[in-house]
């Protein structure tokens, strides 16, 4: 696409030096409703979910599954999904759907369990590293799945119920943990993933699925023990609010030196981003209701970070952060231990008069994939440096929030392009920062 064309394509207009003020109400978790869409699909009853963040992944789930057969109802006022699959007429996910994101991997069980074959094609989702999906398959297959790859396509086949298997994941995958979870539920005796993912969305996933039935148990040592029951039924459930875009919109009110209250922020998720935040000297109020974010502090210092799987500092929060930290005092280093290609965005911010450096060795001390390999894994900041508009074209969605927030302190307006990556995930960003006072306009 040329400049000019791309420049017709919806952009946002952001213009920065608004200090952000006033409250908001987080929405559901983009990475808990699509799972828990998904995990209706192993019963015939109804499940309804209540919390549901309005965005793109989310109406990609709801197209994949009429697809299978689903009855879905949508209520975007009420944020409210229901959903019942009485029968699944297609066990074919069309690239068109499937493609577009991960989430039709995690399909394969509850087709499997329900009518014995699933045809998806290879999964998309942010371009941050090469995301194989090898710990799915080889679970699945433990459990009895027959799975061959062909033409673009994984075409799999239980010829038997699926059964019980221990799986050792090679690394705490979040949502390899996930399909294994909701596969494990209906298999016929007893599952165990060593090595498992425990992250907040995992968890809400679990409390939904045992309201529908399932025997599940999160074990000391990374260990979840599922005992597979003979079926499962429809279940109500009120999701967990989005980590991701509280810490989005806390750190927008930090940058722009703001005061924001987040409704509904949950503490106990939030508990490694808060401790960084207080060693940055940066202030913040927790009630029962959610937490206040105040930005009222003089230059924070710089700090070192390292991302890591739950309890630790999340991947997704590192783009945000790594904005931050290049309006803080000094050197701050940043070792991203999930994805070997995660800092790709931080050449706009370069761009925009950051000083940011990548490096492929291990600024850290987490124990990480990616040593000795030629990722540029580890990133260097110094600040602060002001920060001026420029054009900025989205390359994912953690990326793209961060030149959002990147653009709301800097001077001038710049022009934000690829914002379906931001829709895919936020439920209506814009509309959000706009009541908070930022100056960003939508061109469609
Ligand atoms: C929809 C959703 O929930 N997305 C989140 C989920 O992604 P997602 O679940 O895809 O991420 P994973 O936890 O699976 O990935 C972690 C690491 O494991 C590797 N891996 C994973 C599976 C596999 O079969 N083989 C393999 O090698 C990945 O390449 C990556 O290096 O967790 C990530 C890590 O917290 C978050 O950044 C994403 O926002
Ligand atoms: C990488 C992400 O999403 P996905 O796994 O859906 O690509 C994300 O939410 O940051």
């Amino acid at each position: 696409m040329s400049e000019k064309q791309a420049s017709l394509s919806p952009h946002y207009l952001v213009t920065g030096g608004q200090p952000l003020h006033g409250e908001v109400t987080l929405s559901g978790a983009k990475n808990a409703v699509t799972k828990m869409v998904i995990a209706s699909l192993l019963t015939s009853d109804t499940c309804t979910l209540r919390n549901i963040p309005i965005l793109g992944d989310l109406e990609l789930t709801v197209k994949l599954c009429q697809e299978f057969g689903s009855q879905v109802e949508l209520d975007r006022e009420k944020h409210t999904l229901s959903i019942k699959t009485t029968d699944i007429k297609d066990y074919h996910v069309s690239t068109t759907v499937g493609g577009l994101n991960r989430i039709c991997v995690m399909t394969i069980g509850p087709l499997l369990h329900r009518c014995g074959e699933a045809v998806i094609p290879m999964p998309g989702g942010d371009r941050i590293g090469p995301r194989p999906i090898n710990f799915h398959i080889q679970g699945l297959q433990q459990m009895g799945a027959h799975i061959i790859e062909k033409d673009g396509y994984y075409h799999c086949r239980a010829p038997e119920r699926l059964h019980g298997a221990t799986i050792s994941l090679p690394f705490p995958s979040v949502m390899a943990t996930e399909n294994l979870l909701i596969t494990a539920s209906l298999a016929k005796g007893v599952t165990i993933i060593e090595n498992a993912a425990n992250e907040p969305e995992i968890v809400d996933l679990v409390k939904m699925l045992q309201k529908m039935g399932a025997i599940i148990e999160f074990k000391v040592d990374r260990r979840i023990v599922i005992e597979g029951v003979e079926s499962l039924h429809g279940a109500s459930h009120t999701l967990l609010s989005d980590r991701n875009e509280a810490v989005s919109l806390a750190i927008a009110t930090y940058l722009t030196r703001g005061d924001v209250y987040l409704r509904h922020a949950q503490q106990d998720t939030l508990l490694s981003f808060l401790n960084t935040l207080l060693k940055m000297h940066l202030r913040f109020e927790v009630d029962d209701e959610g937490i206040r974010f105040i930005g009222d502090s003089n230059v924070s210092p710089a700090i070192s970070l390292e991302t890591d799987v739950h309890p630790g500092f999340m991947t997704d929060w590192q783009q945000p952060f790594t904005v931050l930290l290049t309006q803080s005092e000094g050197m701050s280093v940043i070792h991203e231990t999930i994805y070997e290609d995660r800092f790709g965005y931080t050449s706009a911010l370069t761009r925009m008069g950051a000083h940011v450096g990548l490096y492929p060795k291990c600024l850290g001390e987490v124990p990480c994939r990616f040593r000795e390999q030629q990722h540029m894994h580890s990133c260097v900041v110094s600040g602060p440096t002001p920060l001026v508009a420029t054009r900025l074209d989205i390359p994912d969605i953690r990326a793209g929030c961060s030149y959002i927030l990147a653009a709301l302190c800097a001077e001038g307006t710049s022009e934000v392009y690829g914002i379906e990556h931001i829709e895919r995930g936020y439920e209506h960003l814009d509309v959000k920062l706009r009541s908070l006072g930022a100056y960003i306009e939508k061109v469609s």
